[in-house]
């Protein structure tokens, strides 16, 4: 069984923009995946059309070999669990609760029906998400008591929780500061060490630098895939943010200067 989640000439619209052009990637599972590009490059579209969340206008999507919409939407949501860009927390609910939710149980307490009864593997689940996110210690607390890095690793637990196969997050490192945003890929990398595959659009190119596997987007379009040294190039950098950038190696990493 092919353990990854791909897709194969993908198109797709936000709202009437053609933001996905014919973009064929593959991400495997136990490595961590960074997408990049500039603005408005398509990064978030693709990952909301490769989970279906925003229809595809044509193309095909695999999750571990198997065309996605072969998938039960039960199943689906075991495999693969999604971190929004802009996660709305419930500002009153307390950390705990909001990691339960990734469950797909106790969602009694939104006023929704619970998918199955609570369990203990849930509860573990949910025990070792916070443990391995570092919110335990604040997990009795409500959500408007926390900084929003805090929050943010909340959010982070509660995909954990569902333990899914592929972890796919929208610019996780955001608003974070240097240490918490490497507080996070440090958490990514655990998840990849235990064989998920992580897939997180990001930013900075310094913390994509230390990703496994690179997608370059630019205008809907794939302008580079592979590793870092040969995606994040001078040249592929230029002709995707119109930046002049050196590319330093610093020990085993690289590392990106803008030089203008
Ligand atoms: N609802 C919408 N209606 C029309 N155009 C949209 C809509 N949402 C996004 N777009 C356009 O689609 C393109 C891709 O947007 P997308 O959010 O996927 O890019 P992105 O690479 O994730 O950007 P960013 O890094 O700024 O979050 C952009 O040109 C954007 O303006």
């Amino acid at each position: 069984m092919s353990q990854t989640f791909a897709a194969q000439g993908l198109n797709a619209y936000a709202g009437d923009a053609h933001a996905v052009q014919d973009v064929s990637v593959s991400f495997a599972a136990g490595q961590l995946s960074a997408v990049i590009g500039p603005n408005g490059a398509g990064k978030s579209t693709l990952l909301r059309a490769m989970l279906g969340l925003t229809p595809p206008h044509s193309g095909a999507v695999e999750l571990l070999g198997q065309p996605l919409a072969a998938w039960t939407r039960t199943e689906r949501a075991r495999q693969l669990a999604y971190l929004a860009q802009t996660e709305a927390l419930p500002l009153d609910a307390q950390v705990r609760d909001i990691v339960a939710l990734g469950r797909g149980a106790g969602e009694w307490k939104w006023g929704l029906f619970p998918v199955r009864p609570w369990s203990e593997e849930d509860e573990a689940a949910v025990l070792d998400a916070m443990t391995r996110t570092d919110t335990l210690a604040f997990a009795e607390r409500r959500i408007s008591e926390l900084s929003g890095g805090e929050a943010q690793r909340a959010a982070l637990a509660r995909a954990l929780a569902a333990r899914p196969h592929f972890l796919i997050l929208d610019e996780p490192t955001n608003h974070l500061d240097l240490a918490y945003a490497l507080d996070v890929m440090r958490y990514l990398r655990a998840e990849v060490d235990r064989g998920v595959g992580v897939i997180a659009v990001l930013h900075d190119l310094n913390l994509a630098a230390r990703a496994d596997h690179l997608v370059l987007l630019h205008g809907g379009r794939v302008l580079a895939a592979g590793t870092p040294a040969q995606v994040l190039t001078p040249q592929n950098l230029q002709a995707a943010y119109g930046v002049r950038v050196e590319v330093v190696q610093a020990g085993e990493r690289l590392v990106i200067v803008p030089v203008e």
